[in-house]
């Protein structure tokens, strides 16, 4: 298990800052939705957690160990990063895809041995893509290629988990499935951060939200705390209505509210 903790951090971006005094602990065995206008700064927060970004000020470390001085092949198999919007440039098969998540062990696609292809099977079944082995990566629909690539992120098996907008290109059904697969393996023990623009999911799913915002952190608490019309106008610039329903929080965006 492994608790990740962002102190203090800032990321200077060319001449911009975009990241600046975050500090967050995010625990195993949460499923944390980072969530944010355009631009607040989502995108570089996960990168900076992935160790992809150097910091300007501040750290990332994991279970107290900064991931700046882990070695490369180390952080590869403890954090698992799945990015936005991501392509495949080649046709390998599906499969053969996904097994590339288990390269962090020196594992090779063409010679994976049980564990890892117990790994890519178990990965492949839960974003439901059973059937999908040989057909060539470049072959299937946007929401598939998502699919197939969180299922790379997942056949690491890593105990740290972090998901840039991975069902923004799914349809309701998948959606419901990929933060299902999401919440189950927080509940494994896993620490994930997923970055969701539907409110709604978010509120349903998560455990603990963290709402940016001009690259702070807003507000980070359970979902009843974060979703607040209030934070909803100063931060989406959104009119919306919150109510409670049996499901949990229902998020109505109502309209923009005008340029302040
Ligand atoms: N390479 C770069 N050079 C300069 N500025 C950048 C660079 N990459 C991102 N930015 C800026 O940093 C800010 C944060 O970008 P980031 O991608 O983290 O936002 P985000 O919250 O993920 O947005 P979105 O919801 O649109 O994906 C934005 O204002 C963006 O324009």
């Amino acid at each position: 298990m492994k608790r990740l903790e962002v102190r203090s951090l800032a990321v200077d971006l060319g001449p911009s800052r975009a990241l600046q005094g975050i500090d967050l602990s995010l625990e195993p065995g949460c499923l944390t939705a980072l969530i944010g206008p355009n631009g607040a700064g989502k995108t570089t927060l996960l990168r900076a957690m992935a160790g992809l970004v150097r910091p300007s000020a501040g750290e990332v470390a994991l279970n107290g160990t900064p991931i700046a001085r882990m070695p490369a092949s180390e952080r590869a198999r403890a954090i698992a990063y799945l990015p936005q919007g991501g392509g495949v440039a080649w046709p390998l098969p599906v499969a053969k895809v996904v097994a590339l998540g288990r390269l962090p062990f020196g594992e090779r696609p063409e010679e994976l041995p049980a564990k890892g292809r117990e790994a890519v099977e178990a990965a492949l079944r839960a974003v439901a893509l059973e059937g999908f082995e040989s057909r060539p990566a470049t072959s299937l629909s946007g929401g598939e290629r998502a699919r197939m690539l969180l299922a790379r992120a997942l056949a690491t098996q890593a105990p740290v988990l972090l998901a840039d907008e991975p069902v923004a290109a799914l349809d309701p059904r998948h959606q419901l499935i990929v933060l299902e697969v999401l919440k189950a393996r927080a509940r494994a023990g896993a620490t994930v951060v997923a970055i969701l623009h539907d409110l709604n999911l978010a509120a349903r799913f998560a455990d603990r939200i963290v709402l940016l915002d001009q690259g702070k952190v807003e507000v980070s608490g359970l979902p009843e705390t974060v979703l607040t019309e209030a934070h909803l106008g100063s931060s989406f610039g959104i009119r919306a209505r919150v109510t409670r329903e049996e499901a949990g929080l229902l998020v109505l965006a109502q309209g923009p509210l005008p340029d302040p």
